[in-house]
């Protein structure tokens, strides 16, 4: 066989797989926005129906999650080591809420790999690697069947982009090619597939605090992570939730103060519940 035979049997694998793996995780539906439309047809079909949709210029149909029905998702977004997971073991003893944490076992082994840790080694040979898998990994995340009434997912394919890509592009870490791709990844997801998220909880901390519990945490990968990296990420999440200065904010914002100990925030939950599981921010 010639190298190019072989090359393209390989490609047309991994293009099946992706698409019978995307296709099932969609449910192969499409919907209006509004008004979900649970037909079902093949991933050709749904490709073909978002085809003729675009050229009657409309781009309200999106592909949508399998099974969507009416849950709540909130999204909990913060700087590194601010306190989402353990926000997220709080809430997990209450009934009608499914938490969910960020993939980040997977983003330190991916068939032995570990994107994570090649990134903060070498950021801009391995920052399009790690962030296309966090892409990758997130969509999947949003995608999957809700088993409760309330969804808390940590953080969002949302976040990823607009702070960790963000970040590495403004710091010049990251070549504009692979920014580019990135961002038509991106564009094109938030275009075609309906990513639904009622509430983004915002634990709001200084960097100071977070390098702190940074240490303390004492994870392998992020053991050179310097205090300017926090103070970057912290004010790409000032300018996106609070300040509302840099890109579009998916959903309302409940901002909770963060820096106080660990008894203190359980007292600031419990008297949140009630607006969080309504998916209200007032
Ligand atoms: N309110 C708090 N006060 C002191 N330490 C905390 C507090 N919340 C979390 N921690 C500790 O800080 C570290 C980071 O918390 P974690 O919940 O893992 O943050 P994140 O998920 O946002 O990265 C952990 O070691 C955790 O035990
Ligand atoms: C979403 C996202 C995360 N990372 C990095 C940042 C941290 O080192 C870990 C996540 O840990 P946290 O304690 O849950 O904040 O992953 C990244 O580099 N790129 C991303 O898009």
């Amino acid at each position: 066989m010639s190298f190019s035979s072989c090359y393209i049997g390989r490609f047309r694998r991994t293009f099946a797989q992706i698409h019978s793996t995307i296709a099932g995780r969609l449910n192969r539906q499409i919907s209006d926005c509004q008004k979900p439309v649970h037909r079902k047809c093949t991933w050709m079909n749904t490709q073909a129906r978002l085809l003729s949709s675009r050229t009657q210029h409309s781009y309200r149909r999106k592909l949508v999650r399998n099974g969507e029905k009416k849950q709540l998702v909130i999204c909990i977004e913060g700087n590194i080591a601010s306190g989402k997971t353990t926000c997220l073991e709080h809430f997990s003893k209450t009934s009608d809420i499914e938490v969910m944490t960020e993939p980040v076992s997977k983003w330190r082994n991916v068939q032995g790999h570990n994107p994570l840790g090649l990134m903060y080694q070498d950021p801009s040979r391995w920052g399009l690697t790690l962030q296309t898998y966090v892409q990758l990994t997130m969509l999947d995340r949003h995608l999957s069947t809700i088993t409760a009434p309330v969804r808390m997912m940590e953080r969002s394919i949302y976040s990823a982009k607009y702070i960790f890509v963000e970040n590495l592009y403004r710091s010049g870490k990251m070549p504009d090619v692979d920014f580019a791709v990135l961002s038509e990844w991106f564009e094109w997801i938030i275009r075609n597939i309906h990513i639904p998220v009622d509430l983004i909880v915002y634990l709001q901390t200084t960097p100071q605090i977070c390098y702190e519990r940074l240490k303390e945490r004492c994870r392998e990968e992020e053991k050179m992570i310097p205090m300017e990296y926090l103070e970057a990420v912290h004010q790409l999440y000032e300018d996106w939730l609070i300040n509302k200065t840099s890109f579009k904010v998916p959903a309302p914002v409940l901002v909770i103060p963060a820096d106080h100990d660990l008894p203190k925030m359980i007292r600031q939950y419990e008297e949140n519940k009630e607006k969080i599981l309504l998916g209200r921010n007032a």
